[in-house]
C-alpha cells in the first residue's frame, strides 16, 4: 500500500497481464453479520482486508463473537441466539455496510450500544432506517444530528414488543442499505410469524438487494421477494452457518481493470481472476457497460479477459442506476471516447463516501474535460486533442473509488502523468490496488522516472536517497550494495578483488541470486546485511567496482530496478552511466571532515570501534580511487544538481531534493483539500 501524502503515475502505456482481485466489500461485510447472527462456527474465505471489514470484525468481537483471522480467513463462532455484549461502544469508520446492518440488527437483539464513526459517517443519512426500526417499536436516539449517525440504541432491558402485523415500510429510494440491514436484521424475529417489508419509492441499486438475497440463502433464510418492492421473510426463520463461504472477488474493483484493458489492452489482454460472468454482484454488468464502449470481453465463472476493441471508445448515454459505484469508472472511461457520455440516474453518488456527482466532475474539468453535472447524472466530453490535457493533481476526498478510477486518466495520450493525493484512500476496498495496477501495466522505461543521486562515501546518499523514495513511493536502487555483494561472493568464491580475477567475478555476478527485502539484503538465501555493511566491506567493493568487466555485468541488474512508479538510484555513476536520461541527478557531496565524522558516529551508533583519522584516511583513498579509475568514474553529470550537505541535516537534504523534484513537474496544483 502506498501510505504517501500523494502518487505521481507516470504515463502508462499498454496493459497485459493477470490479476486476482480482492473480496468483495459487499459480500464480506454481510457474510461477517450473518455468520456473526448464525447458529455454529463458519469459516469465511477470500475475506476482503480492509478497513471496512476491519471495524465490522472487531465490532463483532466487541459484541462476543469468536473472531479469528489468518490473512484472508476468519473463522466466526457465531451469537447464535445468545444475547451480545452489552453495553459497547462501536466505532465502524466510515463504513456503511457495517453502520446500517448493525443497526438494524442490534436493535432487535436487546441491549445497549452506541454507534458512530469518522466525522464523515455521521453526515451519511440513516434516518430512514431509524423511522423504520421505530416504527417496529425498537427505541433508537440520535447523539448528534437528527437523521444521522452516531445513535444510541437504548434497550438496556430487552427489545421492546415489536409490531410486526403489519408490513414494515422502508425507504427505497436514496439507498439500498437500508433495505439490506432489515432484510438481514428482520429474520431474527421473523420465527412465529413471517416478516413483511414494503418499500416505499422505487427501490434503488437492486443488484445490491440480490447479494442479500442470495446470501440469506446460504445461510438458510429464504426471502421471498414481489416485484422488488414487497419481502417476505418466512416464519420460522433461523440463521444456519454454512460451514465454509467463499466471497467473490470485487466486481466494482474489477472494473478499473476491465477499464484498463478496453482502454489499453494488447493481446492477449488483461485477465482478472476470482470473479466471472456468472456472479452473484450486480457490479458485473458493468461489463456489459464496457462492452458498449468498445472493450471485447470474454469470461468464465471465474474470470474475465478483457482487449481494447472499439478505439477510441464510443460515447455512452447510459442508465447506471444498476452499477451505481462501477459507473464511476465509466465517467473517467469517458475520456477516451469519441464524443460525450452521459450518465444518468446516478443520484446516489450524492450520499457516498463523499458527493461523487460533484468529486468527478470537479477532477475530470482538471484533467482537460468539459463536465456538466446535475441532481443525478453527470455528462463528460473528453478534451478535444492531446494537447488539451492537462497534468492534475487528483484529490480523492478520501473516497477508494475516486482514486482508483482517476489512476486510469494515466493512459491519456498527451503521456502526461498523473498525480493521486492521499492513495492509502484505496485500502477501504482494494489496500494493493496501485501494486496490482502496476503489474498488469507496461510502460516504455524512459516514462518511468528515476532520480539519481551520486556522489562520494558518507555524504548522505544512501539516507537521502531512502527518505526520497519512501516519500514518493518509488523503488530503491543501492546500487553501492551490489558492488559490495560483489566483492563479498569473490572473496567466498576464493577470488583475489583485482584485474588478474576479472573476467571470473564477472562471470559470477551473473548468477547471484541477489534479493532486497525492506531493509534487509539476501544473497542466495542468507542473509548478509550486516556482512555487507562493515568498512571493509566497503573497501573491497570499491576495489572490485574498478574492474570494467564487473561493472558491465551489473548493469542489466541495476536496469531492472526501473519500475513503476519511479525509482531512486544511489551510487556513483547512477547519473553519467546507468541513468543517463534521468530527468533529475544530484550530485551530492559533503566536505572530507563532515563525512569522516558521520561515518564515525555512524560506526559508534552500531556499536562498533571507530578511529577519526584513519577514517578520513580511508574514506580519502576510498574518493581517490572511485574518482580516477578508467571506468565510470565518480564525478558529476553534466546536467547533475550539487547538492553540498557539508552544513545542512540529512532532513533538508531531502526536502531541497524533494522541492527540485517539485519544480520540475507539470502538475497543476490542487485546488482542493
Ligand atoms: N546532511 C547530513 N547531515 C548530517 N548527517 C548526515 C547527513 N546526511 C547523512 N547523514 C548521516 O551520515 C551517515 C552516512 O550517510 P549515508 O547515507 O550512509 O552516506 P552514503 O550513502 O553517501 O555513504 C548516516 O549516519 C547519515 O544519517
Ligand atoms: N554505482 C556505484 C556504487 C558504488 N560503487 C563502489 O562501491 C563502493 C561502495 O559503495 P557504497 O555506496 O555502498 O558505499 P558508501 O558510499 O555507502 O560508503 C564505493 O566506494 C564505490 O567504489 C561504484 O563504483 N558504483
Amino acid at each position: 500500500m502506498f501510505a504517501i501524502p500523494f502518487l505521481d503515475l507516470p504515463s502508462l502505456g499498454s496493459a497485459v497481464g493477470s490479476v486476482r482481485l480482492p473480496g468483495s466489500k459487499s459480500i464480506s461485510n454481510r457474510v461477517l453479520l450473518l455468520a456473526a447472527l448464525s447458529q455454529g462456527t463458519t469459516l469465511v474465505q477470500d475475506l476482503l482486508a480492509s478497513d471496512d471489514t476491519r471495524v465490522m470484525l472487531d465490532a463483532l468481537r466487541q459484541l462476543g463473537c469468536g473472531v479469528e483471522e489468518d490473512g484472508t480467513q476468519a473463522r466466526i463462532v457465531g451469537l447464535g441466539g445468545c444475547l451480545p455484549q452489552s453495553p459497547a461502544r462501536l466505532f465502524l469508520g466510515n463504513a456503511g455496510t457495517a453502520m446500517r446492518p448493525l443497526t438494524a440488527a442490534l436493535a432487535l437483539l436487546g441491549g445497549e450500544y452506541e454507534l458512530g464513526g469518522i466525522a464523515r459517517m455521521h453526515e451519511r443519512p440513516i434516518g430512514d432506517l431509524v423511522d423504520a426500526l421505530r416504527q417496529l417499536g425498537c427505541h433508537i436516539d440520535y447523539l448528534g444530528q437528527d437523521g444521522y449517525p452516531p445513535l444510541r440504541i437504548a434497550q438496556a432491558d430487552g427489545v421492546p414488543a415489536l409490531s410486526l402485523a403489519g408490513p414494515i415500510r422502508v425507504r427505497g429510494d436514496v439507498s439500498s442499505q437500508f433495505l439490506t440491514a432489515l432484510l438481514m436484521a428482520l429474520p431474527l424475529v421473523a420465527t412465529a410469524q413471517e416478516v413483511v417489508i414494503e418499500v416505499v419509492g422505487e427501490l434503488i441499486s437492486k443488484p445490491y438487494i440480490h447479494i442479500t438475497l442470495e446470501l440469506l440463502a446460504r445461510f438458510g433464510i429464504a426471502v421471498r421477494h414481489e416485484h422488488w418492492q414487497r419481502f417476505i421473510i418466512p416464519a420460522g426463520s433461523r440463521y444456519q452457518s454454512p460451514g465454509t463461504i467463499h466471497v467473490e472477488a470485487d466486481a466494482s474493483s474489477a472494473s478499473y481493470f476491465i477499464a484498463a484493458g478496453a482502454i489499453a489492452g494488447v493481446a492477449p489482454g488483461v485477465k482478472v481472476l476470482g470473479v466471472g460472468l456468472d456472479s452473484i454482484q450486480g457490479d458485473i454488468r458493468f461489463v456489459e457497460a464496457a462492452r458498449l464502449m468498445g472493450a471485447q470481453i470474454s469470461g468464465g465463472p471465474n474470470w474475465l479477459q478483457i482487449e481494447r476493441g472499439s478505439w477510441p471508445l464510443k460515447a455512452i448515454d447510459l442508465d447506471c442506476n444498476h452499477i451505481p459505484d462501477a459507473a464511476m469508472t465509466l465517467a473517467v472511461m469517458a475520456l477516451y471516447a469519441d464524443g460525450t457520455t452521459t450518465l444518468r440516474n446516478i443520484a446516489s453518488w450524492r450520499v457516498k463516501e463523499t458527493d461523487r456527482i460533484a468529486a468527478m466532475a470537479t477532477e475530470l474539468r482538471k484533467l482537460g474535460a468539459t463536465v456538466e453535472e446535475g441532481m443525478d447524472f453527470i455528462r463528460v466530453t473528453p478534451p478535444s486533442a492531446p494537447a488539451d490535457w492537462r497534468a492534475a493533481t487528483i484529490h480523492t476526498y478520501d473516497d477508494h473509488r475516486v482514486a482508483m478510477c482517476f489512476s486510469l486518466a494515466a493512459f491519456n495520450p498527451a503521456g502526461l502523468p498523473v498525480r493521486i493525493e492521499d492513495p492509502k484512500c484505496v485500502a477501504k476496498t482494494f489496500p494493493d490496488y496501485f501494486e496490482a495496477l502496476f503489474s498488469v501495466v507496461q510502460t516504455a522505461p524512459h516514462t518511468i522516472p528515476v532520480i539519481c543521486l551520486d556522489g562520494p562515501t558518507a555524504s548522505g546518499k544512501g539516507t537521502v536517497a531512502a527518505a526520497l523514495a519512501q516519500t514518493l513511493g518509488y523503488a530503491f536502487l543501492d546500487s553501492g550494495a551490489l558492488y559490495r555483494i560483489t566483492a563479498l561472493a569473490a572473496i567466498r568464491a576464493g577470488l583475489a578483488l583485482e584485474a588478474s580475477a576479472e573476467a571470473e567475478i564477472a562471470a559470477l555476478v551473473r548468477h547471484l541470486d541477489i534479493r532486497f527485502e525492506a531493509e534487509q539484503v539476501w544473497l542466495n538465501g542468507e542473509n548478509i546485511t550486516t556482512a555487507i555493511r562493515t568498512e571493509e566491506a566497503g573497501m573491497n567493493a570499491s576495489r572490485v567496482s574498478g574492474l570494467p568487466a564487473v561493472r558491465t555485468a551489473l548493469v542489466a541488474l541495476q536496469h531492472s530496478f526501473r519500475c513503476l512508479p519511479g525509482l531512486v538510484a544511489d551510487g556513483r555513476d547512477m547519473g553519467t552511466i546507468i541513468f543517463p536520461q534521468a530527468p533529475l541527478k544530484i550530485f551530492l557531496t559533503a566536505s572530507a571532515e563532515a563525512r569522516a565524522q558521520r561515518r564515525y558516529q555512524q560506526l559508534i551508533a552500531k556499536g562498533d570501534s571507530a578511529n577519526m583519522s584513519a577514517l578520513l584516511a580511508d574514506l580519502q583513498e576510498r574518493d581517490a580511487r572511485d574518482m580516477s579509475r578508467s571506468v565510470a568514474p565518480l564525478r558529476p553529470a553534466q546536467d547533475a544538481l550539487l547538492l553540498d550537505s557539508t552544513h545542512c541535516t540529512a532532513h533538508e537534504a531531502v526536502q531541497q531534493v524533494l522541492a527540485w523534484w517539485q519544480q520540475r513537474q507539470p502538475f497543476v496544483p490542487s485546488t482542493q483539500g
